[in-house]
């Protein structure tokens, strides 16, 4: 574990923002390449600037980062006006996946803040030196972050990869066997071919016949190479703007929209969105009736996809028991729609317990549930040194935890899906990944794979 803090004190200084929402609301602070974010509908945080940052690798990541955090936040000298979640001092992170990844996991503490959650918007500022923070000084600390101020959305909307048209090739590697279209990019296979990552989920569907384990999921790389670059800022607008029901993350190149909440903490209470049973919605195109009649049929109604989901939320709710006084969840599914995929979804809200006299935190609530069999299987060990062996990569920040954490215990942790690392800045290296179950069939979660592509593929103006 490392971390580039100094010893002194952190002071941190919030107040409310007028932010106007005709001017674009928190998007239109997602102007820089290396900004933070964690954003759904019209609330979220925005994190500029980088005061000091923990690092760790291992299993014990998650409660390493806790006692950094703890011992940050006990002696912070902290003025809030509005004392809601995520005003006051805030870290964003994200970890990776594996315990044995190399990987590096992080919390990061920004230098400014701004907020809008329900209509209110605040500014954060963070110091660790010995200066006085004042209003004047976290605004004009603002302006040097985003000089122009709030910029128009016309403005932010020049950049728009949807602008961009030429044809697309296979690069160097083995050519993906996709149709796309729209910004010029190439795209090639990443650790496997598509034919060995089939090949793979043949081999998982046989090691779950002999009984070993129940479930599996399945991951997979593509890497897109963009000749006119890559801009995260906006990467994130698009995700932002198009995918309303997920969580934007971006955290120092790890980008995407998740519509999986591993673990929201407010107060005492915590909540959690369970996926699993994915069908792609062009599948519905041309099918007679509606296509949520189509989705009903198909998705709720299949067996196998029930079962996928049973196993997911049984796992979350068997690990977050232990910290709960109270928990419930839907007793059946609903159907998330989002514009790429329907999926079979569970809330689960749970009332944390006083354990030895403290409420458990997100990152003790994370090192308990992460990974779930959403993105891992069960059982999980079984699961996971098959994920090792089967891949045939290091899925790094893909499936880890994603988000940000105050100093009063709030927060909120997605599960990093639907996204990308930018690995520099003509490189994108995205992830999906299926739920492998008994009845899986390898050409299916193929095809499922490039469903769960889409909102990046989009975002980067690559049309599949
Ligand atoms: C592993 C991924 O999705 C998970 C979340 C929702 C539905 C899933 C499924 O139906 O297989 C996966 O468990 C991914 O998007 O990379």
């Amino acid at each position: 574990m490392t971390s580039t803090l100094r010893t002194s004190t952190l002071k941190t200084l919030t107040v409310p923002l007028d932010v106007d929402s005709a001017s674009g609301g928190l998007p239109s602070f997602l102007v820089r390449d290396d900004v933070l974010c964690w954003s759904r509908r019209e609330n979220g945080l925005v994190g500029f600037g980088e005061l000091a940052r923990f690092t760790a690798t291992g299993p014990d990541r998650f409660l390493e980062a806790d006692i950094w955090w703890r011992h940050l936040i006990l002696e912070a000298e902290i003025s809030d006006a509005l004392e809601i979640p995520g005003t006051g001092p805030v870290a964003f992170g994200s970890f990776a996946f594996s315990k044995t990844s190399p990987h590096l996991s992080r919390l990061i503490l920004p230098e400014i803040v701004v907020g809008i959650r329900d209509g209110r918007a605040w500014l954060t500022q963070l110091t660790l030196d010995d200066a006085e923070l004042t209003e004047a000084g976290a605004l004009a600390a603002l302006r040097r972050w985003v000089p122009s101020g709030n910029p128009a959305p016309a403005e932010l909307a020049t950049d728009s990869p949807a602008t961009a048209d030429a044809a697309v090739g296979p690069q160097g590697g083995t050519a993906v066997g996709h149709a796309l279209s729209g910004r010029q990019a190439t795209l090639a296979s990443g650790s496997l071919s598509e034919a060995d990552w089939m090949q793979a989920v043949a081999d998982g569907v046989a090691e779950i016949r002999t009984g070993k384990l129940e479930k599996l999921v399945l991951a997979r790389d593509i890497l897109a190479t963009l000749p006119d670059g890559v801009r995260a800022s906006g990467v994130l607008r698009e995700l932002a703007a198009r995918y309303r029901e997920c969580w934007t993350y971006g955290v120092d190149g790890l980008v995407g929209a998740t519509p999986e909440m591993l673990i929201q903490v407010e107060g005492r209470t915590a909540q959690a969105r369970v996926l699993a049973g994915t069908l792609d919605r062009r599948d519905a195109e041309g099918v007679d009736g509606s296509p949520m009649a189509y989705a009903e049929r198909v998705l709720a109604g299949s067996e196998k996809q029930r079962h996928e989901h049973e196993i997911a939320i049984q796992s979350l709710t068997t690990q977050l028991a232990p910290f709960s006084e109270a928990m419930n969840a839907h007793s059946e599914p609903f159907i998330l729609e989002l514009p790429n995929v329907w999926h079979l979804a569970s809330d689960v809200k749970a009332e944390l317990a006083d354990i030895e006299g403290h409420v458990p935190t997100c990152l003790a609530l994370i090192n308990a549930l992460h990974p779930t069999a959403a993105v891992c299987g069960t059982p999980t060990l079984v699961a996971g040194a098959l994920i090792r062996r089967l891949e045939h990569m290091d899925r790094g920040p893909y499936a880890g935890p994603v988000g940000w954490l105050d100093g009063a215990g709030n927060g909120e942790w997605g599960i990093a899906l639907r996204g990308a690392v930018i690995e520099d800045s003509h490189t994108v290296r995205l992830y999906a990944g299926c739920g492998v179950v008994e009845g899986s069939l390898p050409e299916a979660e193929l095809a499922e794979t490039w469903a769960k592509f889409r909102p990046m593929l989009e975002s980067l103006g690559i049309r599949s």
